[in-house]
Order: C-alpha cells, then structure tokens, then sequence
C-alpha cells in the first residue's frame, strides 16, 4: 500500500546550527488526519518545509505518494500539498474572494471557461459562497481562514497541512475553521489527507492520530486518546492535554475532605486559574 507520506532516517539541521531532525521517522497513511503538536522550536514548521521540499535534508528520504522528493520531482510532489498559513491577512492576493481563489487555478493555467465553477465549488464546501464578491480584508479572521482553505482546495490537491492556521484567530473563528476541517474529512474521506501542525490540544483531540514532537525527535504517537492518557510525558516536553483532560486529572486531585458549596467554588475557581 501506497503512503501519502514516508519519512526515512531523515536528518536535518539549519546552517550553523546543531541536529534538529537526527534519524527521524514518520509514515502517515492516505486520508489520515494526523495533529502535529509540540512546544515552540520543536520542529514542526520545518518538518512541513521538508515534505514542500521549499528546505532539503542533509540526509534521509521523503517519499509523497510513493514518489521520492528530488530536485527533479519537487515540483510535482509540491503540486499535490495545499498549504494554510498563520496569518490570514498574509494570504490575500486577490480584490475579491472570488478573485483571490481564481488566483491559485490562473497558476495552474486552468483554462478560464472551468474557473467559476471551480471557484464556486471551493467557496461552497468552507461555507463561503456568500462571500464571493466581498473585499478579503472586510471579512473576520476565520472567514478569511476558510477563504485560504477554498484557495487551497480548489486545486485539488491530496495533501493539506494547515500550519498553526488557527493560532490568531478568536474563539469563534477558530470554531468555524475545525468545523470546516470536520466538513471536508466528512465529505472527502480517504480522498485527502489533513496535516494540521497546532498548539492548541482541543484541536489536536479532532485528529485520528496525534504526532508529538519535541527538539526534533517523535515522542508520542497514536490516537488522541491514547496520546492524552500520557499526562506526565506531555508535562515534560511543555504540553497540556486538553481542557477535559487536564480538569479530570486536577479533579482527581481534589481533596479528601468535605467541602461546603462556597469551599467547592472557591477550590473549583483555584483549579480555572
Ligand atoms: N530559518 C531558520 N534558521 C535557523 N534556525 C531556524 C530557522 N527556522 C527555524 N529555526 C530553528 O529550528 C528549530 C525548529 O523551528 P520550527 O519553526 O520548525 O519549530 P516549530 O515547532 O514550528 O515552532 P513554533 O511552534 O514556534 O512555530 C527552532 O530551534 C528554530 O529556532
């Protein structure tokens, strides 16, 4: 069986820099939604910079679908992988919605007479069609979050990585982006394979299987659950489960004596801080 992505004895380090990546592994199968969580410099943004080959290893394959990542086929490997970014306000080019998702498929000298219905299509899966001809700076975080995400998709590729794409966003824009990350899994299955590198743990627990890295080496991997049973392993490679899991594992904790309501409140409200 053919793997979306095959890492093998990768290793890597930045100029005048020590070993980031020494001998690392990773295999992520076809339509798999896979969470890449670790603490601030622990690799994940260059690990997603390998697979694009935009940064090449010192030694090591990436295989994408079974085809070596070289100088000769890192256009072809890089055509199918759809990138989101952090900052939503970086990955504007167009005046409008629709003019900024035309841009990706005009690349692509997709000739002009497919593009509205392309276009549509994209809009109409992140809920954007609405939007169309609005001005990308007049929309809010996530709507404009999901406009990068239909920019993506409307170039059909297999492979999407989504880097800290929800990091700037409010609360509610972060909701609409894993809503519509939950849609597209939904609606194409084994079809697209989901990398989604964050910090935030409620978004690693939507994932099938949550990778942890910490200084360039994998710490844990497995489903969300199993990951998120390892309490302490997390701890101390500076990571939190999610809130769930680190109110049970607090409440577990709670004293032996009887509280009084005012005493639960006050104990509870201590846990909150
Ligand atoms: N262009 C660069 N040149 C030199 N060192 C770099 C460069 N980019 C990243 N690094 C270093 O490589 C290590 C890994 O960085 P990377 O950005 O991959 O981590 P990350 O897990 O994505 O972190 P964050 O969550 O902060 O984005 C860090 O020590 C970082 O300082």
């Amino acid at each position: 069986m053919i793997e979306a992505i095959k890492i093998n004895n990768l290793k890597y380090s930045y100029q005048g820099s020590q070993q980031l990546f020494d001998d690392f592994n990773l295999t992520i199968q076809v339509g798999q939604w896979v969470a890449l969580v670790g603490h601030n410099g622990s690799g994940k943004s260059t690990l997603a910079k390998l697979i694009l080959g935009l940064i090449v290893a010192n030694s090591g394959d990436i295989d994408v679908f079974g085809e070596r990542l070289s100088v000769a086929t890192v256009n072809h490997v890089r055509a199918q992988i759809g990138m989101v970014f952090q900052n939503p306000d970086n990955q504007f080019v167009g005046a409008t919605v629709a003019d900024d998702v035309a841009f990706g498929l005009e690349n692509m000298q997709k000739p002009s007479s497919e593009m509205p219905k392309l276009i549509d299509e994209a809009l109409e899966i992140v809920g954007m069609q609405a939007f169309k001809n609005r001005e990308p700076h007049m929309l809010s975080g996530g709507q404009k979050q999901r406009v990068a995400l239909a920019s993506v998709l409307a170039l059909n590729p297999k492979i999407i990585i989504l880097d800290e794409a929800t990091a700037m966003l409010d609360p509610e824009g972060r909701d609409m982006v894993m809503q519509t990350l939950q849609k597209l899994k939904a609606r194409f299955g084994s079809e697209l394979t989901l990398i989604t590198i964050t910090h935030d743990m409620d978004e690693a627990s939507l994932a099938d299987r949550v990778v942890v890295i910490n200084d360039g080496k994998l710490i844990l991997d497995g489903e969300p659950a199993t990951v998120f049973s390892e309490r302490d392993i997390m701890h101390s490679n500076g990571l939190e489960l999610p809130f769930a899991g680190e109110l049970l594992a607090k409440l577990d904790k709670r004293p032996n004596s009887y509280l009084d309501e005012r005493e639960l409140v006050q104990w509870l409200s201590h846990l909150k801080k």
